[in-house]
């Protein structure tokens, strides 16, 4: 019995646009509600949510039964991290601030066993391997490692053709947050030279054989995106979701006091 079918690696791989969204309460039973939702992958982010090790993987657990995919972000792509979030049964992993061809090769490395690779062996205890009752989960894992990277800054941006040459690396996410920073407009992604930015590069990612991908939080954005190339594409965030629905009902009724 070999390691499990990463079918969301799969889905890119045939070109499928994916709609995602972002898990941020960094609690299982949010994710496990939104993994009822319908999302074909769910970003359990820890890189901006306050999640550990435990609680990425008490989510990857909440979403065992779920048809949405996770997708784990981690803070930054540490090889000594990516072990551990492997083991404990992650196969898509999103990898924020990559900017050189370098960096991506390694991350690939660093998500796949020897002599592919440099993963620790260690899956006889870990969940990746459901404690062992996977017996050829070692040599069976590295085909179903899913690796996206993000490029968000415009030394990202200058390396990406190299980047998108890089085997092993099966998409490519635009952060327009970051990217908007680093270019000089913190909180406007929607500023002209960063949306032009955003185009250029989602288009130069669809045309290469990797995914483009990108967060949007309102859909006249996410449309945008969908028509420059994104193929999987996050358009919501369930913290600003719930967020946005409390404050519209608190203003509903405060005029009807
Ligand atoms: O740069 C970005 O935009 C992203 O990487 C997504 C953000 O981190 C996400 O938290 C929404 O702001």
């Amino acid at each position: 019995m070999p390691a499990p079918t990463n079918h969301f690696k799969q889905r890119l791989a045939r070109g499928e646009r994916v709609i995602g969204c972002w898990a941020g309460f960094a609690d299982p039973y949010a994710t496990e509600v939104l993994g009822t939702a319908g999302f074909d992958w769910l970003v359990i982010d820890g890189e901006h949510a306050p999640n550990d090790l435990r609680s990425i993987m008490a989510q990857l657990v909440a979403l065992k039964g779920s048809d949405s995919a996770p997708v784990v972000r981690l803070p930054m792509g540490e090889a000594w991290a990516i072990k551990q979030v492997l083991d404990a049964g992650a196969q898509t992993l999103l990898i924020p601030l990559v900017e050189s061809a370098e960096q991506a090769r390694d991350l690939v490395r660093a998500m796949r066993y020897p002599p592919a690779g440099i993963r620790g062996a260690g899956a006889a205890l870990a969940r990746a391997s459901e404690f062992s009752s996977i017996p050829d989960y070692v040599q069976t894992a590295n085909d179903q490692m899913c690796l996206l990277v993000q490029v968000e800054t415009r030394a990202g941006i200058a390396a990406l053709d190299d980047i998108l040459a890089v085997e092993g690396v099966d998409g490519v996410f635009i952060g327009p947050a970051d990217l908007a920073a680093d270019m000089g407009f913190p909180g406007n992604s929607a500023e002209a030279e960063v949306a032009e930015a955003i185009r250029d590069a989602l288009g130069r990612i669809a045309a290469s054989d990797k995914a483009a991908g990108i967060l949007a939080v309102d859909d006249a954005t996410a449309q945008q995106y969908a028509g420059w190339g994104a193929q999987f594409l996050s358009v919501g965030i369930d913290v600003v979701m719930l967020a946005k629905a409390a404050r519209d009902t608190v203003k509903l009724w405060s005029g009807r006091g």
